[in-house]
């Protein structure tokens, strides 16, 4: 059985069975030996499928198994416990052999187990790689996720408008990633090795906001012990990110626009002119043009700013995205989680995709978030979610389903096609009139002599 085709396997035993190792190259198998965690770090294995088989044994530490987690999480090995009995593990181990291992062998081992083990390790480790490449989460160099056509579209204006040195106005929701957004419109400029410095105008109250974006001389003002740059000041030679800049109070409105149009600022307690080359970057979640029509935001500012638009589109307009934002998420809380998260149960994912997402991708990690915490085994389902779980009629249809419906529309269709003259049907679907009698009994067809219509019969 695959005698020469040799499948890689990664054996980790401090002891390896000679008469195993005899059976596992009789079987095709390619072991790779390892006796400890730093053989393992020596060794170059690439990204391929392959089996794995640890020997939990011969008294493995529990420093031991946790020094080989990094391994066991590896998405391209299956791995396979070799224990005297579950029972006998110790807590540690036998927590481990839930989390990552896809099965284990009780010595001593049966060979049609570990052949049966062993194969199904390597089909599962192919098929979790598989499905990585389908999902493929890595985000791009600006840190941000998309594949669908909203956010290609947004990444194609992103690459347009970095190419030209004049402010940008990106208007979208709260929390839809406009900060993401304008980061990476900074890196792809010619400002990148600049500063990207940014300011959220709702955040600041309106009496500060001019200290801070304009700095002060010391003594300028009661507590102003010493002179201080603004962040304006601070994005010279880079990019300054104006956040909320619909919030931002009519006096700040007016001192900014002053500098846009003379590219200097004046420290608050200052007459001293400086200049500052900066790029102006600002984002709004409201309607910009209606303040100005309201008169709470000053139209030659908003012309100002508005020169290039780019437009950050809701959540719900990124539907094709969800999962991979989700998987992109649990990513980046598995950095720093204190417990080892598997990921998402599949009706979870699909509650993700089935629910009905408001503009918001803070709503989403946080949900998300709270879901790893509150998730038992490592496992998010959709209860952790927060969510319902997908109605048996939102599945996708199994294999023998897919296969009814194929078979039944392949006879009407010939049944059809040959005017119910069933030697023919038979011949052209490459069946005898036996199975073809079969099948229509299957699916309940009968034919209408002398009529064009195949009708189905009632059950
Ligand atoms: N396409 C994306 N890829 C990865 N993460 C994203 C994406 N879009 C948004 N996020 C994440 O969503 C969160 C909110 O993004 P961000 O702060 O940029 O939104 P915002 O529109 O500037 O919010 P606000 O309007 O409240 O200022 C951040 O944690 C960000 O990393």
């Amino acid at each position: 059985m695959n005698a020469y085709i040799p499948r890689p396997l990664l054996y980790l035993s401090r002891q390896h069975d000679g008469t195993l190792c005899r059976h596992l190259a009789q079987q095709g198998w390619k072991p790779h030996f390892a006796s400890s965690v730093s053989d393992l770090e020596g060794m170059d294995l690439d990204s391929q499928p392959m089996a794995g088989l640890l020997d939990l044994r011969a008294g493995v530490a529990p420093a031991d198994l946790q020094a080989v987690e990094p391994w066991l999480a590896l998405r391209n090995i299956g791995w396979i416990g070799l224990t005297d009995g579950a029972s006998d593990l110790t807590p540690v181990a036998r927590n481990m052999l839930g989390l990552y291992f896809i099965d284990y062998c009780t010595a001593p081992c049966d060979d049609a187990h570990v052949d049966y083990a062993l194969g199904h390790a390597v089909g599962m480790a192919t098929l979790r790689s598989s499905t990585a490449q389908a999902f493929p989460h890595a985000p791009r160099p600006d840190g941000m996720i998309g594949n669908c056509e909203a956010m290609q579209a947004l990444f194609r204006s992103i690459a347009k408008v970095s190419r030209w040195d004049m402010p940008v106005l990106i208007s979208g929701e709260s929390g839809t990633g406009k900060e993401l957004a304008a980061r990476a419109i900074h890196q792809a400029s010619a400002r990148a090795s600049g500063p990207f410095i940014a300011v959220n105008c709702a955040a600041i109250p309106p009496t500060l906001l001019m200290s801070e974006l304009f700095g002060y001389e010391r003594g300028a003002f009661t507590g102003a012990a010493k002179r201080k740059p603004g962040r304006i000041e601070l994005a010279h030679g880079g990019t300054l990110f104006l956040d909320e800049i619909g919030d931002m109070p009519l006096e700040s409105q007016t001192s900014l626009l002053r500098f846009l149009e003379t590219g200097h600022i004046e420290r608050l307690g200052s007459t001293e002119s400086i200049a500052v080359d900066v790029r102006v970057v600002s984002a709004t979640h409201v309607d910009l043009q209606a303040a100005v029509a309201a008169e709470r935001f000053r139209g030659d500012l908003y012309h100002r700013l508005c020169v290039l638009r780019v437009k950050q589109p809701p959540l719900r307009e990124r539907e094709r995205d969800i999962v991979l934002l989700a998987e992109h998420i649990l990513n980046q809380i598995r950095k720093h989680s204190p417990e080892r998260i598997r990921g998402f149960s599949p009706a979870a994912l699909r509650s993700l995709h089935a629910h009905d997402w408001p503009g918001n991708v803070r709503e989403l990690i946080n949900r998300i978030r709270n879901a790893a915490a509150m998730c038992e085994d490592g496992v998010i389902r959709p209860c952790d979610l927060e969510l319902h779980s997908p109605a048996e009629t939102e599945r996708p249809p199994t294999l023998a389903k897919v296969r009814h419906a194929a078979e039944l529309q392949a006879l009407k269709e010939a049944l059809q096609r040959h005017h119910e003259r069933l030697i023919d049907v038979a011949e052209e679907l490459g069946i005898s009139r036996v199975t073809l009698f079969r099948m229509m009994r299957e699916h309940k067809l009968q034919v209408r002599r002398g009529e064009l219509d195949v009708v189905e019969q009632r059950a």
